[in-house]
């Protein structure tokens, strides 16, 4: 056969999702269908993301978020469609988003599962054609079902998540998520309209060279992580930032590496938000056989207080993160 008219045929994210429903605790099927309905979302964000200098739909909102952060028309469009698909799929009884206030029942009381995402990841560069994503994590109920939904329910630890992942529409689209049994990526085909296994049972290097962290912040910082920029520089360590954590944690899980937001002095607790952006990523990392943390506490093992909860994050190469957090624990006056 030519090689022209050879097709990628491979196992599709829905075969997939089916194949391996069994290891899930509850296999109901439900987890699988809220799994597809993710994907479809995902592929629709993906189609206005790509033609958004086309359709009028680059640019601010107008509006700020409840962080006070100047909202993008696509990060409310894209907020906007996966709480629409959500909604309409019937498996997800609440949503914690990063762009909404408060969360959003999804009038499902039979739904089963709550979402925490963040719906489009590094808006500063949605306008500039660099890579953005979505985060999601996904935990089950608490409550009896049926019953409104209760703060048992939202306030989850991370360890609690029964599945999380991330899309990243990069230089392909891709699709990377965990059940807790490992995690597999999937990149989409697009004349197919399919996202299909492309990464299987991804590992991340337990040690890299890439170091991940916004030196423009650097008067910002403590001097603990003053002192482990200079390790990862006396390291000669490759500095990458491109400015969204869910492409700069795809590049890092692939290649091995760091990716730090810290506790500065004007915030201590850093910027990222433990609900909806940390605690997917960390699961990814630790079912990858990497690590995340705040630099003393697992990220997963964090109490959610708040919605819209921030918490610093090393993040991605075990042994670089572990190297960080020595840097950490030893505390502000100690130079290495
Ligand atoms: O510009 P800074 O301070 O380095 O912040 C960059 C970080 O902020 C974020 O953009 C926050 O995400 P949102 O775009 O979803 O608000 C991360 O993706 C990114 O890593
Ligand atoms: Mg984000
Ligand atoms: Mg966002």
């Amino acid at each position: 056969m030519s090689e022209k008219l050879s097709l990628p045929i491979g196992t599709t994210l829905s075969r997939f999702i089916r194949e391996r429903q069994e290891q899930f605790t509850y296999a109901s099927g439900e987890l699988s269908q809220l799994l597809r309905d993710i994907s479809v979302a995902a592929k629709v964000v993906n189609r206005e993301v790509n033609r958004a200098g086309l359709t009028n739909i680059l640019g601010k909102h107008g509006a700020q978020n409840v962080q006070g952060e100047e909202q993008q028309k696509l990060d409310v469009i894209a907020n906007n469609l996966f709480i629409k698909s959500l909604s309409n799929g019937g498996e997800v009884c609440a949503i914690i988003s990063e762009e909404d206030e408060n969360i959003t029942d999804t009038q499902n009381p039979h739904g089963k599962y709550v979402i925490a995402m963040d719906p489009l990841d590094g808006s500063s560069n949605i306008d500039v054609n660099v890579s953005i994503g979505t985060i999601f994590s996904i935990y089950r109920r608490q409550s009896p079902v049926g019953s409104p939904v209760q703060e048992s329910d939202i306030f989850q630890k991370g360890t609690e998540q029964v599945g999380a992942g991330y899309t990243l529409y990069g230089s392909s689209t891709m699709l990377v998520y965990t059940t807790g049994h490992g995690v597999n990526g999937f990149t989409l085909e697009p004349s197919l309209g399919e996202f299909l296994l492309s990464h299987p049972d991804m590992k991340i290097p337990t040690k890299g060279k890439i170091f991940s962290i916004n030196e423009g912040s650097a008067v910002d910082f403590g001097q603990a992580v003053k002192n482990y920029v200079s390790d990862c520089k006396k390291n000669k360590f490759k500095g990458r930032y491109i400015g969204s954590l869910v492409a700069d944690f795809h590049r890092n899980l692939l290649k091995g590496g760091i990716y730090v937001y810290p506790s500065t002095k004007s915030a201590p607790n850093g910027k990222l938000r433990l609900l909806y952006e940390c605690n997917a990523l960390a699961f990814i990392a630790e079912q990858a056989g990497g690590k995340s943390s705040n630099g003393i506490q697992r990220t997963l093992e964090i109490e959610p207080t708040e919605l819209h909860q921030r918490c610093p994050l090393y993040i991605g190469s075990k042994e670089m993160v572990e190297r960080a957090e020595s840097f950490i624990m030893a505390g502000e006056n100690v130079e290495k």
